[in-house]
Formats: structure tokens, C-alpha cells, sequence
């Protein structure tokens, strides 16, 4: 008999903390880790590097079903390699994060990300960082939970991230980027931003990092009975 294993599902909109909440669950529980967001951002940075239109579907599709990505973790760092090329922190601009929101309203690019995604479920266990873990990539996940903050909130985390990897950053700009992608990400038809129906909805606006951890391995552990 083939045992499938667990995943904690961890969805919400830009700057929530879901990152931080993932790395940490996944250090504490020993546990594997999908950053789905870095797939979409990959998609991105490989179509802006190979002029490939970013309003075209057609474009994307095989772009995305034959992108040569890498995942590597060492001592809890995630490098992302696209073409050979370490691309960790050239994905991680604003600009990078827009057209990710853009491209992955495409149902078709999805479509062709999926299975690399569900690929990542392996034994002990799975931590999903994303927008539609819950819903449409990992339905069957025990444990979902879609982490929430006001987006002034969520601008103001960014901005401080984004100035501690020495970009300049301006709030405003920053805000009305973050409302515009989290709009677009909540309004698309395909697998839009929104938490599963049997998901914990936990608001970290007031929320320490430690406390959301805290509720997050207590919900886990109250559900998958782990020690
Ligand atoms: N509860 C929190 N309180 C304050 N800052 C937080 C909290 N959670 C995360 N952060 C910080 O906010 C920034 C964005 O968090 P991140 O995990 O990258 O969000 P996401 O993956 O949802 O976009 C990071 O610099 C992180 O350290
Ligand atoms: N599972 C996912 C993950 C990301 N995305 C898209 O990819 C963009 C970048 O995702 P991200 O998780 O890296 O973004 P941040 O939360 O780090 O800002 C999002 O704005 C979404 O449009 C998605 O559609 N589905």
C-alpha cells in the first residue's frame, strides 16, 4: 500500500509572513518545502530573459511546461537555478512579482505548472507555500491555512525586506503594487486567491512571527497528531 504524505498548505496574499511561516514549519517538523511562488516567478524572469510576450498564452505554455528549474536547499537556504544560472535574488524584485501575478492568470500556464508542483509531496511531509495550495493543487492536504494581514501591513513588511536587500524602495508605489497584485490574484477565474473551505484563517497583522508559528504547529499538531 502506497502511503501518501501530509501537507500543511499555507496560501495567502503578497507579504503575508507565509515564507517565514513555511521555512519554520518545515525546519521544526523536518519536512519538505515547495516555494510555488518561485515556480511563477522563474516563469517570469525566463520569459522577460527570452522576450517572450507576456500577454500571450500561447507563448507561455511551452515556456512553462519545459522550464529548466532547480530547487536546492542547504542548511535551510533555497537557491533557485534557472538555466544554470542562480537566480535566487534576481526573482525577488517587484517587477519580477508582477509579472508572476500576470502570467499566472493564464489557466493553461497552471495547467502545465501543476505537476511539477504536486511532484514535491514526498515522505515525511510537505509544506506548501502558495495561493491555491489548499484549493486546487493539494485539496486533499489535512492541514490548510490561510495566512491574512491588512495590506498597509503587508507594504510595510516588504518595504523593510526589500531595504535589507539594499533595494530603494518607496511605500506608496510599493502599496499600490501589492493591492494591485492581490486584486488581480483574488479576481482571476482560474485558482483565484481565496482560502479553502476548510481552511484556518489566522489575520497576522498584530501577530508576532513567533506567534503565528506558534498557532500554525499548534494547529498542525492537533490535527495530524504529531508530537
Ligand atoms: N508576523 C509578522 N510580523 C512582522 N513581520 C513579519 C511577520 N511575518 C513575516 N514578516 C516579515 O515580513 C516580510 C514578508 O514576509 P514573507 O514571509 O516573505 O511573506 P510572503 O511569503 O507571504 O510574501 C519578511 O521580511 C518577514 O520577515
Ligand atoms: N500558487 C501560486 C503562487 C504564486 N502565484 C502567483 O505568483 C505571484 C508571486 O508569488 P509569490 O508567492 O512569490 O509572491 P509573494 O507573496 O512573495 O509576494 C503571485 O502574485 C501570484 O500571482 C500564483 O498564482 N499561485
Amino acid at each position: 500500500m502506497t502511503v501518501i504524505a501530509p501537507v500543511i498548505t499555507i496560501d495567502g496574499p503578497s507579504g503575508a509572513g507565509k515564507g517565514t511561516l513555511c521555512k519554520a514549519l518545515a525546519e521544526a517538523l523536518q519536512w519538505h518545502l515547495l516555494d510555488s511562488g518561485a515556480i511563477y516567478r522563474v516563469l517570469a524572469l525566463a520569459a522577460l530573459h527570452h522576450q517572450v510576450a507576456i500577454d500571450s498564452e500561447e507563448a507561455l505554455v511551452p515556456l512553462a511546461a519545459h522550464l529548466d528549474v532547480r530547487f536546492e536547499v542547504e542548511q535551510g537556504q533555497l537557491t533557485v537555478v534557472l538555466e544554470g544560472e542562480d537566480v535566487s535574488q534576481a526573482i525577488r524584485n517587484e517587477t519580477v512579482g508582477n509579472t508572476a501575478s500576470q502570467i499566472a492568470a493564464f489557466p493553461r500556464v497552471r495547467e502545465a505548472l501543476l505537476r511539477r508542483q504536486r511532484a514535491f509531496r514526498a515522505a515525511p511531509g510537505l509544506i506548501a507555500d502558495g495561493r491555491d495550495m489548499g484549493t486546487v493543487v493539494f485539496p486533499d492536504a489535512p492541514v490548510k491555512i490561510f495566512l491574512d494581514a491588512s495590506s498597509e501591513e503587508r507594504a510595510h513588511r516588504r518595504m523593510r525586506q526589500l531595504q535589507e536587500k539594499g533595494f530603494s524602495v518607496n511605500f506608496e508605489r510599493l502599496l499600490s503594487e501589492i493591492k494591485e497584485r492581490d486584486d488581480r490574484d483574488r479576481n482571476r477565474t482560474v485558482a483565484p486567491l481565496v482560502p479553502a473551505a476548510d481552511a484556518l484563517v489566522l489575520d497576522s497583522t498584530r501577530l508576532t512571527i513567533d506567534e503565528v508559528i506558534a498557532k500554525a504547529l499548534a494547529r498542525a499538531r492537533q490535527i495530524l497528531a504529531l508530537s
